[in-house]
């Protein structure tokens, strides 16, 4: 039996809903004149071209906005938020609006910072790798820019397609080339960034090494947009491998998945790119509503592991002596192998899917859970024992490589009660077992009362000091990340 959080009780309101709105300015027209003037043609007022701005991919969380302003420079960027600073106007900052906990939506009548001009690359080495490009570039578009050229972004998420590369940074998004490649906190090298006073940072370094002073632009990622507008990114990217190839096993057990995970490790050493999985519910969700084909034998449990090296013939021994060794002993039930781009891509869209196939069941409560990796899949069943019939679907998938879960419960529409029988009980979990109760999507509005699950009260209360310093008037993306209140 777990303890009850001492910062939570019962009869709280929703932690996860809106607060009331805090006291910032309303757009007048003399602002909006002055919108005009600086971006003509771009203060975006019409309501219908606001309402896509307006809402979440996820539609769970929807703000009345009534200015969408689009961005081409930096000195826009600048010039807006010294105005709005001055004025006391509270900014959303917005990429391509793919976030999952209600980051990258106004909750008021915040005005909407669009990056979605700001997609031009700037430059890029392509004997060192750095891509130093704007914000609002698409991830997609940049990874094809960059295979053009021989080499490759080293995130890539179910998203590419519409998530902006500030976006990405802003959220410390993780994906699933974490594994090979390492956290965006390594792989980014400099930001632009513009203060909440206008005044630009730029710390655009593309230098692998550079220990002078502070580390500044960490504080920009993964701060959802709190204490700055990242303007510009420049970033290490990999050379293309040589050799992709992907497989995709069935497990019986999640013991067995985890003991495929050491051996995998083990024997594809250097090539392992990805090692992603999800259960069979979520393989029955995607058959159900997407018409996938499941192209092995039903099993509990499915994985996809990639490989990613420079020579075609010694990867490829590699992981048929790891599928022999996994096959005979048992572990995986069934397989099968792509080496041929179409292939790949369908295997891929099998995990990277899930979240779209579970959108249609309804309504989704959405956890993304870090936890030693030998606890991700036990969350999932207690949780199940613990909701009983009063939930629809209680699914996992994730980055086992990255000791991350996504615990995904859906139910046909939004239900109370079935959320005061999971929160605080999934963070209370989380908690004792030292795990995050945001993993790589961050707190955005829906998380933000939950940090004290993760972080301690000091900790807390020092991101609240340096909040203060960087945005006094607290006019970047209010009410997201940081709790309601800090003590
Ligand atoms: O929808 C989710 O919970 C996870 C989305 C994404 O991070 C993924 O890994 O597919
Ligand atoms: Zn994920």
């Amino acid at each position: 039996p777990l303890k009850p959080h001492p910062q939570r009780n019962g009869s709280e309101r929703n932690p996860g809903a809106a607060p009331p709105r805090l006291p910032f300015s309303r757009v007048t027209r003399e602002d909006l004149a002055f919108f005009r003037t600086l971006l003509p043609g771009r203060t975006i007022t019409d309501p219908d071209l606001l309402k896509s701005s307006n809402v979440d991919w996820l539609k769970t969380v929807e703000g009345n906005s009534e200015v969408l302003l689009r961005p081409k420079t930096t000195e826009e960027v600048s010039q807006i938020l010294r105005h709005c600073n001055e004025r006391n106007l509270a900014v959303c900052p917005q990429g391509g609006n793919t976030g999952l906990v209600g980051g990258s939506v106004p909750v008021f009548d915040e005005i909407i910072l669009s990056t979605s001009l700001m997609n031009q690359v700037i430059t890029f080495d392509n004997i060192s790798g750095i891509l130093t490009c704007q914000a609002g570039c698409v991830l997609e578009n940049l990874s094809n820019y960059l295979e053009e050229r021989d080499f490759i972004m080293p995130l890539d998420l179910g998203a590419k397609g519409s998530c902006h590369i500030g976006g990405n940074v802003s959220t410390n998004a993780g994906g699933l080339r974490l594994l090979r490649y390492g956290s965006l906190r390594g792989t980014v090298l400099g930001l632009e960034v513009v203060l909440a006073d206008g005044r630009i940072l730029n710390c655009l370094a593309t230098l692998r090494k550079d220990n002078t002073g502070y580390d500044l632009k960490q504080l920009f990622i993964g701060s959802e947009g709190t204490l700055g507008v990242i303007t510009a990114v420049s970033i290490l990217c990999p050379r293309k491998p040589k050799a992709v190839n992907v497989a995709f096993l069935g497990c019986s057990s999640f013991q067995q998945l985890l003991e495929t995970f050491q051996c995998c490790r083990g024997m594809l050493g250097e090539i392992l790119s990805a090692f992603e999985f999800f259960d069979a519910s979520c393989m029955s969700l995607l058959e159900k509503h997407l018409k996938l084909t499941n192209p092995i034998t039903e099993s509990p449990f499915y994985i996809v592991i990639e490989t990613a090296g420079s020579n075609a013939t010694h990867d490829e021994e590699k992981l048929h002596k790891f599928l022999e060794e996994v096959m005979t002993s048992s572990l995986v039930t069934d397989g099968t192998v792509a080496t041929e781009a179409t292939k790949i891509k369908a295997l891929w869209s099998l995990r990277e899917r899930v979240t779209e196939a579970l959108t249609h069941e309804g309504y989704t409560y959405k956890y993304d859970i870090s936890l030693p990796v030998e606890k991700i899949y036990d969350l999932v069943q207690d949780m199940r024992g613990h909701l009983g019939d009063m939930a629809k679907n209680v699914v996992g998938y994730g980055h086992v490589g990255d000791g991350n879960l996504h615990l995904n419960i859906t139910s046909p529409s939004k239900d109370p009660a079935l959320l005061a029988a999971i929160e605080p009980y999934v963070y209370e979990w989380t908690s004792e077992w030292k795990g995050s109760i945001s993993a790589e999507h961050g707190l955005g509005l829906k998380k933000r009362n939950y940090i004290y699950y993760s972080k301690p009260s000091e900790a807390v209360a020092l991101m609240g000091s340096i909040k203060a310093m960087l945005d006094p008037k607290g006019i970047l993306n209010p009410y997201k990340t940081l709790p309601d209140n800090i003590h």
